[in-house]
């Protein structure tokens, strides 16, 4: 494995400046260079550090409307090098609350408030940034489904880390020997849509993502729900052998299997709040037996506290209820505080901010690949976007073929310039809006541990989703140009045809993400998709009812990409087309464009298009970077 003193050692022989990037804006997130070489984290220096978590009557309190609700209750504990602790306690008796807090996560704001102390090796962790010592694994998975466990791993570390490359397939490779992820590491990640690797396998990447950067202090949010009590163990076992690389280790776990929880090295037990267990493991049963509450001799310990500790109604527990726990806090309030663990060895934590190792350009081109990788796998993308417009592209051409070019067939022409121009519109922006929320936990992760600038991210996967996205459509328009036929077979307005949904698809994009980028689920997501699109193809100048709608609602037009792409096709298959009514063969009276009031050149048309495209995607971009700020406070 390539220790950090490895990536020093390859860093300090270029010499690189570090520039502290913690003050600085979110777009500026960039280090600055010396010659051609590489940031380094100086981390190699603390390679033998080891720390104690400590945190001394912690107590969160949250003001609902002038209701107060305090959600932890002055609890102290503490966290020593080389063991594992778990945090336990029935549903929400606060344990992921004390984890975020520990880790920095939650912090004070205007109706939410922490009071208590936290300091690492004896320093506050308000004196130091803590990200750099630390890490920590959601209990969700936050992965891009498309990519395999070396290829995230391999993101992670050139992102997160200084050092040549060969350096990073080095630690990757160690990381996944580490993890016992080698036979999988090559297959593809997947979702609960899209099978992959197994439950275990994806909780074990997420490990790997974090020790990527070889963190001295993991905490972990329930890395074993929803695992087997086989997969679990394993899991388990192998934040075991973290702890005793002299890793500071803390995990809540759920509902642990006896061969599980006689693994422990520290219990801490909660319950409404307050702290009523902190020791050993082991020895915890015949603490509780003590005070009447005997785990029976057949009955995993675990499952034990967990109804000991239960509450039903959280709100108005019952006496037996509350008595209990009043006899366990105050039974707890007379312990003697554990005091086996030597800490005046450990040495005071340095002040070290977290660093960018790599510039604007560096993260861009690496987070270019991967939203391309990604993209690329994508069956939305891919096959499933084709899938759309092969069927909706026959189902037309079965319909309407060799319509004549005379005035009469117009409105069916228009209507079905109209059906090309929605359907694009409507299966861009869908796919994009349902992309965003899956990938966004990534960003927002990823931007909290500030590995890279919003900016980056947004021009890199706005890039990359586009070529995914042409060919489809080229196909598309290729299906239905001629077969209709538009434009009598005129090549040349068939590029300007194909050009204007481009320039239709880029903008649904960018309205799909600001859709996207609102919203949490891709349900949600999905559902709100047409609210947002259907008032925009109503006035998209092809229904000539809106003029009876109230005035106030035109401004609808101005701000609809459907509105500018099908007046620029219907001009561009209009003009020239020399149509005549049945009625007037030689007149050239009958023009379709005059009867839908369109006015408006090709070009004024495209241009409306490119402003309304790049405000969308402006739109979206500060979307996502408020998001990004919020996460990051
Ligand atoms: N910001 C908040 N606003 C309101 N209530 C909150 C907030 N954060 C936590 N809570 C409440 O605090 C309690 C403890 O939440 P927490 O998630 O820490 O529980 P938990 O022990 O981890 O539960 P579980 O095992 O079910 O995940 C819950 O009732 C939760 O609803």
């Amino acid at each position: 494995m390539i220790t950090p003193k490895e990536f020093s050692k390859h860093s300090n022989k270029e010499g690189i400046e570090i520039v502290d990037l913690k003050e600085q804006e979110d777009s500026s997130l960039i280090v600055e260079y010396q010659g051609n070489g590489l940031a380094t984290t100086d981390k190699g220096q603390d390679d033998r550090i080891k720390v104690q978590l400590c945190w001394d009557a912690i107590s969160y309190v949250i003001d609902n409307k002038g209701e107060e609700t305090q959600i932890l209750k002055g609890i102290s504990g503490k966290a020593n090098p080389g063991e594992l602790l778990v945090l336990m306690g029935s549903s929400g008796a606060g344990k992921t609350t004390l984890l975020n807090i520990l880790a920095g996560r939650v912090k004070s704001t205007g109706n939410a408030k922490i009071i208590g102390q936290i300091t690492a090796n004896g320093t506050s962790i308000k004196d130091i940034d803590f990200g750099y010592y630390s890490a920590y694994v959601t209990q969700e998975d936050i992965l891009l489904p498309n990519l395999t466990p070396r290829e995230s791993l391999m993101f992670s570390s050139r992102l997160r880390m200084p050092g040549h490359y060969n350096a990073h397939v080095d630690r990757v490779n160690s990381i996944l020997q580490e993890l016992r992820l080698v036979k999988c590491a090559d297959n593809v990640i997947g979702s609960i849509t899209k099978k992959g690797l197994s439950g275990g396998e994806r909780k074990r990447v997420c490990i790997g993502m974090e020790l990527i950067t070889d963190p001295i202090v993991l905490l972990l949010d329930e890395p074993t729900s929803g695992l087997d009590s086989f997969t679990a163990e394993v899991v388990i076992d192998l934040l075991i052998e973290q702890a005793r690389k002299g890793r500071t280790v803390m995990s809540t776990i759920h509902q642990p299997s006896s061969s599980i929880f006689d693994k422990f090295d520290r219990l801490i037990l909660l319950a409404e709040g307050h702290l009523v267990y902190q020791g050993s493991a082991k020895d915890s049963p015949q603490y509780f037996a003590k005070f009447g509450f005997k785990c029976p001799r057949l009955m995993n310990p675990a499952d034990y506290y967990m109804r000991l500790l239960h509450v039903v109604d959280r709100k108005h527990p019952t006496e037996e209820e509350h008595d209990k726990i009043e006899i366990l806090v105050s039974a707890y309030n007379q312990v003697e505080p554990e005091d086996d663990f030597d800490s005046s060895k450990l040495e005071p934590l340095k002040h070290k901010h977290l660093i960018v190792p790599t510039n604007f350009v560096e993260q861009f081109l690496l987070l270019f690949r991967r939203a391309w990788i990604n993209a690329r796998r994508d069956p939305l993308a891919g096959r499933l976007l084709f899938t759309e417009y092969i069927m909706v592209a026959v189902l037309v051409d079965l319909i309407c073929n060799n319509l004549a070019k005379n005035y009469d067939s117009a409105s069916t022409r228009t209507q079905l310039l109209f059906l090309s121009m929605a359907t694009v519109a409507f299966f861009s922006c869908q796919n994009a809006a349902m992309q965003f929320p899956s990938e966004t936990p990534l960003f927002l992760k990823e931007s909290k541990q500030r590995i890279y600038s919003t900016a980056s991210y947004y021009l890199s996967k706005s890039l990359a989703d586009l070529p995914m996205q042409f060919l489809p459509l080229l196909v598309y328009c290729l299906m239905i140009y001629w077969v209709i036929p538009f434009n009598d077979y005129d090549a040349s307005k068939f590029f300007i045809f194909y050009f204007v949904l481009v320039l239709l698809q880029i903008s649904a994009i960018g309205l799909g993400y600001i859709l996207g980028c609102m919203v949490k689920t891709e349900t949600v997501a999905l559902a709100i998709v047409p609210i947002f699109m259907q008032p925009m193809m109503l006035y998209s100048g092809l229904f000539p009812s809106v003029n009876h709608y109230p005035e106030g609602f035109f401004w609808i037009q101005y701000i609809s990409c459907m509105r500018w792409a099908v007046e620029a096709l219907c001009a561009n298959e209009y003009n020239d087309l020399g149509m005549h009514c049945q009625h007037c063969t030689d007149c050239y009276k009958c023009d379709p464009l005059r009867d839908l009031d369109f006015t408006n050149s090709i070009g004024v048309c495209v241009l409306y298009l490119c402003i309304l495209l790049v405000g969308y995607r402006v739109i979206a971009y500060l979307l996502l970077w408020k998001r990004a700020v919020n996460a990051r406070r």
